[in-house]
């Protein structure tokens, strides 16, 4: 019997802002995992003061933590995800670096929507790019530190698979649209998030847009992405992985 029981994860948590919080509440009503920790202000300033060993980190804070994480994780092994968004390409390749020696799950958006909304874009957009615009439109509260959002940039890195664009982010002065993709950001309010690809050909439009109606699809996404995490081997992971290849490997 003793030998079925599943050990309890340990999480330690970096930030404690609108994020953080819903992630320690969705930890704390779900099975098999318990919140060890917060880094935060209030809390504790590094992963170090936690007490104990944890099994896994979930980050949803400020590029300024990067080092602190991928520190601690190389150091005591521990499986991270990193759901911050905004990191320098020098801070990716950290990120992509540190996958090599524990696992890690990365990426700018835990949703269902927003993983499959990758799929179709991988499927559609050879077939539409030589005779349809494209145009990224993002939209979030007025709160939001970063811009373009990180999904506006994954859902961009899946249109651009196959063949690169000169890229405009928002779009001002005289002249005709260029072979180019623009890539606009809105902020306002309390809009949880709002993503949409724009194909615009002549004399038909094909849109496509994903909402969050609330910011507990991506705590929900980060908690699953941490179970995954922490029975995987050293890799990048993203969501297609979590929600669609889900064995652990020995
Ligand atoms: N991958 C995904 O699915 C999602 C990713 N995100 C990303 O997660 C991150 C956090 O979002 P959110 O919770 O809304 O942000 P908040 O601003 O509400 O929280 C950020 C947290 O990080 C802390 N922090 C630590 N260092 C810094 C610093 N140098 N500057 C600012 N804050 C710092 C803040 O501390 P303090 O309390 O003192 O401000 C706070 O605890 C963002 O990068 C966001 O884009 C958000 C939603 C979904
Ligand atoms: O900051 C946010 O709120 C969000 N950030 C992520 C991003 O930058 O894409 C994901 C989500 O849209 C909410």
């Amino acid at each position: 019997m003793e030998k079925d029981r599943q050990e309890t994860l340990k999480i330690g948590l970096v930030g404690y802002g609108r994020m953080g919080r819903l992630v320690k509440e969705t930890i704390e009503k779900t099975s098999g995992v318990e919140c060890a920790g917060i880094v935060s202000p209030e809390y504790n300033s590094e992963l170090g003061q936690i007490g104990g060993k944890l099994d896994v980190i979930i980050d949803f804070s400020h590029p300024s933590n990067l080092d602190m994480i991928v520190s601690y994780a190389e150091k005591n092994h521990t499986p991270v995800v990193f759901a911050t968004t905004g990191y320098s390409a020098e801070q990716i390749k950290e990120i992509e670096q540190l996958s090599q020696t524990v696992p890690v799950v990365y990426t700018a958006n835990f949703s269902l929507g927003i993983t499959v909304f990758q799929q179709v874009l991988r499927q559609i957009t050879p077939v539409l790019r030589d005779v349809f615009d494209i145009e990224i439109i993002e939209k979030h509260h007025k709160m939001k530190l970063d811009s373009p959002s990180g999904t506006a940039k994954m859902l961009l890195q899946a249109v651009e698979e196959g063949r690169e664009y000169e890229k405009k982010y928002g779009r001002e002065g005289f002249g005709k649209r260029g072979d180019e993709i623009g890539i606009h950001s809105v902020r306002g309010g309390t809009i949880a998030g709002e993503h949409t690809v724009l194909f615009a050909g002549e004399d038909e439009i094909l849109e496509i847009t994903h909402q969050a109606h609330s910011r507990q699809i991506f705590a929900t996404g980060a908690v699953q992405a941490a179970k995954f995490a922490a029975g995987q081997n050293p890799d990048l992971y993203d969501m297609n992985d979590v929600l669609f290849k889900k064995e652990v490997t020995e």
